[in-house]
């Protein structure tokens, strides 16, 4: 049976005595999308958090590869093979696509040791640069890369960070949010990329927006005040009695 890449044997997280992630198992698999969803304040940035490694739980463990990786720093995370998006954009508005890729790669990426010639060496510059545009043509997008970030739409950035967590080449990428602000042709073009990406390495997307989320993933999740209350099928997951509670009181929710 597989096993799975990234896992949490019962964490915990909490704020002054709010417990904000409490006591989650979970897992996810190669090549396998996974959704997570939850009302507001549930708890589901905490616990991504402590994946990444931004936050350490007070207890319980994070799992890759096999590795205990509870109290590893994100950046070296990333270097595992772990890379995020935020619920904000964050992509430097000064700066061209190729050039946001490029220091993406410098700055988070596993050749962290070349850092040096990169900024000495045109050669590893020019292969960098090839690897970038490489990484921008997976996404349809390498015909932008000389774009300017600050001439480019809310949706295009949004596109642009996904492609640099591309570019770190994640075995698990870890969505935040990605349709948050969107239009809905945003929308329908952002998950066009993801449907494009996906299968290639583990992905898992938190997201409010739940029946987009519920066309992108093989396996959904919910967390309600801290706890994972339900998960698997996603068809299953949306009509579970206990999910329908956490977002419509006792009336049941429509299911798809
Ligand atoms: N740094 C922090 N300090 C104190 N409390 C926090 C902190 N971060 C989160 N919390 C609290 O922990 C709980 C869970 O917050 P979290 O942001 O993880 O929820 P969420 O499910 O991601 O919500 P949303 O969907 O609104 O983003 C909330 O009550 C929140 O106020």
């Amino acid at each position: 049976m597989a096993q799975p890449i990234l896992s949490t044997a019962g964490v915990i997280k909490s704020f002054d005595g709010l417990v904000a992630v409490n006591d989650i198992t979970y897992e996810v698999f190669p090549g396998q999308t996974s959704g997570i969803m939850g009302p507001n304040g549930a708890g589901k940035s905490t616990f991504f958090n402590l994946l990444t490694g931004y936050y350490r739980p007070q207890k319980g463990r994070v799992i890759y590869q096999g590795r205990d990786i509870t109290h590893m720093h994100s950046h070296e995370r990333v270097i595992l093979g772990i890379a995020r998006t935020f619920q904000l954009v964050s992509v430097f508005d000064s700066m061209t696509v190729l050039e946001n890729m490029m220091l993406a790669r410098v700055r988070y990426g596993r050749d962290y040791s070349s850092k040096l010639r990169f900024f000495f060496k045109n050669v590893h510059h020019r292969e960098l640069e090839e690897e970038c545009l490489q990484a921008l043509d997976v996404l349809g997008i390498a015909e932008k890369a000389k774009i300017k970030t600050s001439d480019m739409s809310y949706g295009e950035k949004r596109e642009l960070e996904i492609a640099l967590a591309l570019s770190l080449q994640p075995q698990v990428l870890l969505l935040d949010e990605p349709f948050a602000g969107l239009s809905l042709v945003d929308i329908a073009h952002i998950s066009k990329v993801i449907n494009r990406i996906k299968g290639q390495f583990a992905i898992v997307i938190i997201e409010h927006k739940i029946s987009k989320l519920m066309d992108l993933v093989d396996t959904l999740c919910v967390i309600n005040e801290g706890r994972l209350i339900c998960q698997g099928d996603p068809q299953q997951v949306i009509c579970d009695p206990e999910v329908s509670a956490c977002y419509w009181g006792k009336e049941e929710m429509k299911c798809y």
